[in-house]
């Protein structure tokens, strides 16, 4: 007897065989009436499978179909719609459908415009290249920092007396006395910026011209390259054919020695125009300077500066502002921020606010317009000595009449920015509300300049014969280093920086025991002193006094004379501690191989300082400038008795203390 369930099993299976065949009939059929475009016979149109082909636009319809066909449930309309993200192709979403034939509606999308299947050829996504240095650098930057000038380092242009070779716009007198002075010829920073300053707006060069406001100016050159010329001279220039005495010429410094050195430079080529100099620093009382200033005799007439050209530090510039009475910026024609980085600082800031907000004030060349006229108001008139004369519309009897001298003016004060180390951080230069600001940079320009070329690029460049030397050492052999450096190497006519004015003491009292117990040292004793912010002001002028008259043959300082400082004959600049930055070092080996004369660096890194120094350099594209020193310990063999003697001696000495 037949098994039940083997029998329903087998019955089971014929229909299934008839299902598939009649299937199979079907899709014949239809495939026939798609290449015809007619129904098969029975069969209606409401089945959405029989969509003629050009019925089934977009893969969104497809979706649609989906679900009104019933086969989509919830499930698969979602997942539909998620494939449909990666892939959207409409066959491909037809194949996921298990169940529906897949011939069946891959037929039914044969004649599908191209157009659409032109969709899943949209390119894949690609990473941008990194942006260049350069256009990081641009980044913040404003048009005039890209538009920098780049001035070659070796074109110089020669002095000649006679009238037709005058291409720096100086006067006869001014060459004459520079030809005096053993100037033979412009430095390249000098001719970029005299011309620029001096070249007339129209035919003649007026001190004021309020229609034609002069441009400002930043200036980038290598230490040493002349830049205090390069102001100094077009001030000279121009301030000579002033009428009376007023204060048109502001020049700050950060340091006091800086100030008289720029005092000594202005007096020296300004010599003969009868121009008259003043410095205000803090070294002599506040009613001397005060004296120096100001006077009172002439108020009325508005007469009251005794200086054409005032040299000052900060901070005692904002006193005079807050604390002379009869003290002015408003006749301002040039405001010198020389070392500019150092006092954009934030430690310095505050003197920048106070005094632009007196200088920036815009003036009316007469009156207020709301004011009556009653004869000049010559406190209110800086363009006295301009070719603006005084006419009788001043009267009262004019007092309606109004021109365009009533006009608010623009200050015809122009900021002149000196540094090697010229700050590319657009905020603080933007600080200074600078007026269509022209840079200038001096700096090599090699063929085949890279990105660390680029005007704005974070490159400071150096003076052009400078030797640059590196040794590392162990920080306890330091000491013995530079006593061997200056006995066997003949490093003197040396500046040894070090980094406060604590081991400045301790490092001299070393190096003078090191003198008296060396044996190697002979006769030839060096003189070392040291200079630093713990000495009274009247010692450091005198030490640095003897040390420019070579009384000194090593001078061991902080960092208070690494900016500015000109001494000719320095030969050795020894970083005796590491600069903690690119823009000290820069200062720091400027103080040697200026105006074009050879020095050497050389600086001392303690062996886990190593890798710092290393990238410091590198980051500022000048590490393959400095070659690598060795010192063995047999170099230093005939100094290490002493040095250990003077060890004792110096902590003898400062226990006893
Ligand atoms: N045209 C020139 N001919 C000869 N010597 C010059 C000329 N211009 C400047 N000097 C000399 O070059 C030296 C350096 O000049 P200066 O002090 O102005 O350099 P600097 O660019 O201001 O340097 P730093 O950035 O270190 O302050 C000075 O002794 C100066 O007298």
């Amino acid at each position: 007897m037949a098994d039940p369930q083997q029998a329903c099993l087998k019955a089971k299976t014929k229909a299934k065989k008839r299902y598939l065949k009649a299937k199979k009939e079907r899709r014949k059929q239809r495939k026939n009436t798609a290449r015809d475009g007619t129904l098969p016979e029975g069969e209606t149109s409401d089945n959405p499978e029989d969509v003629p082909p050009e019925k089934t636009p977009t893969v969104i319809n497809l979706t649609q179909q989906a679900e009104q066909s019933g086969f989509g449930t919830e499930g698969t309309i979602k997942k539909t719609k998620k494939r449909k993200l990666h892939r959207s192709i409409p066959g491909d979403f037809l194949e996921d459908q298990q169940s529906k034939p897949v011939e069946e509606v891959k037929s039914s999308l044969v004649d599908e415009p191209k157009s659409h299947r032109a969709l899943p050829q949209f390119p894949l996504p690609t990473r941008p290249d990194a942006p260049s240095k350069i256009e990081l650098a641009l980044q913040g930057l404003n048009r005039a920092q890209i538009e920098a000038e780049l001035v070659d380092p070796n074109s110089t242009l020669p002095i000649h007396l006679d009238a037709d070779h005058n291409q720096s716009f100086l006067g006869l007198k001014t060459r004459k006395r520079l030809i005096e002075l053993g100037v033979n010829e412009l430095f390249a920073v000098q001719t970029a910026i005299i011309p620029f300053l001096l070249r007339p707006v129209h035919k003649y060069t007026s001190l004021y011209d309020p229609y034609h406001p002069p441009r400002d100016m930043c200036v980038e050159a290598p230490t040493g390259s002349g830049k205090t010329l390069a102001y100094a001279l077009p001030i000279i220039e121009l301030l000579s054919t002033r009428v009376v005495t007023r204060l048109r010429a502001l020049i700050v410094l950060p340091t006091r020695d800086l100030v008289t050195q720029v005092r000594e430079v202005l007096e020296m080529t300004g010599r003969g125009r009868g121009l008259k100099i003043g410095t205000v620093t803090g070294q002599h009382s506040f009613p001397h300077e005060q004296a120096q200033l100001v006077t009172d005799e002439e108020w009325r007439t508005g007469r009251t500066s005794k200086v054409d050209i005032l040299v000052c530090t900060p901070g005692r510039l904002i006193d005079h502002i807050d604390g002379t009475p009869l003290f002015t910026l408003r006749d301002l024609r040039f405001l010198v921020i020389d070392e500019a980085d150092k006092l954009l600082d934030k430690s310095f800031q505050d003197w920048l606010t106070k005094v632009l907000a007196v200088i920036q004030r815009p003036y009316h060349l007469y009156l207020p317009p709301t004011t009556p006229r009653r004869g000049f108001h010559l406190l209110e008139n800086p363009s006295a000595d301009s070719g603006v004369t005084a006419s009788p519309i001043s009267h009262e009897s004019y007092s309606e009449f109004r021109t365009d001298y009533d006009e608010p003016k623009h200050s015809p004060c122009q900021k002149l920015l000196f540094s090697a180390t010229l700050t590319s951080d657009p905020g603080k230069i933007a600080s200074l509300g600078l007026r269509d600001p022209k840079y200038f940079i001096v700096r090599e320009t090699a063929t085949g300049a890279t990105d660390s070329h680029h005007p704005v690029s974070k490159n400071f460049s150096m003076p052009a014969n400078l030797t640059e030397r590196m040794i590392v050492c162990d920080p306890s052999r330091k000491p013995l280093i530079l006593f061997y450096l200056v006995h066997v190497r003949q490093v003197d006519n040396a500046l040894v920086f070090t980094k406060s004015a604590e081991s400045t003491a301790r490092l001299v009292k070393l190096l003078e025991l090191l003198e008296e117990n060396s044996l190697m040292t002979g006769p030839e004793k060096f003189t070392i002193r040291s200079y630093s912010s713990d000495l009274p002001p009247s010692e450091r002028k005198s030490i640095l006094e003897q040390f420019r008259e070579k009384k000194i043959d090593v001078l061991v300082c902080s960092d208070l004379i690494s900016r500015g400082l000109d001494i000719s004959h320095v030969a050795h600049v020894v970083s005796y501690d590491v600069p903690i930055d690119i823009r000290k070092y820069v200062h720091r080996v400027g103080r040697t191989a200026r105006a074009g004369r050879h020095g050497e660096a050389w600086t001392l890194v303690e062996e886990q300082e190593a890798r710092y120094f290393k990238t410091m350099m590198k980051d500022a594209g000048h590490f393959h400038h400095v070659k690598k020193l060795r010192i063995s310990d047999k170099e230093l063999f005939p100094f290490t008795a002493a040095y250990d003697i003077s060890l004792l001696r110096l902590k003898e000495f400062y226990w006893s203390q």
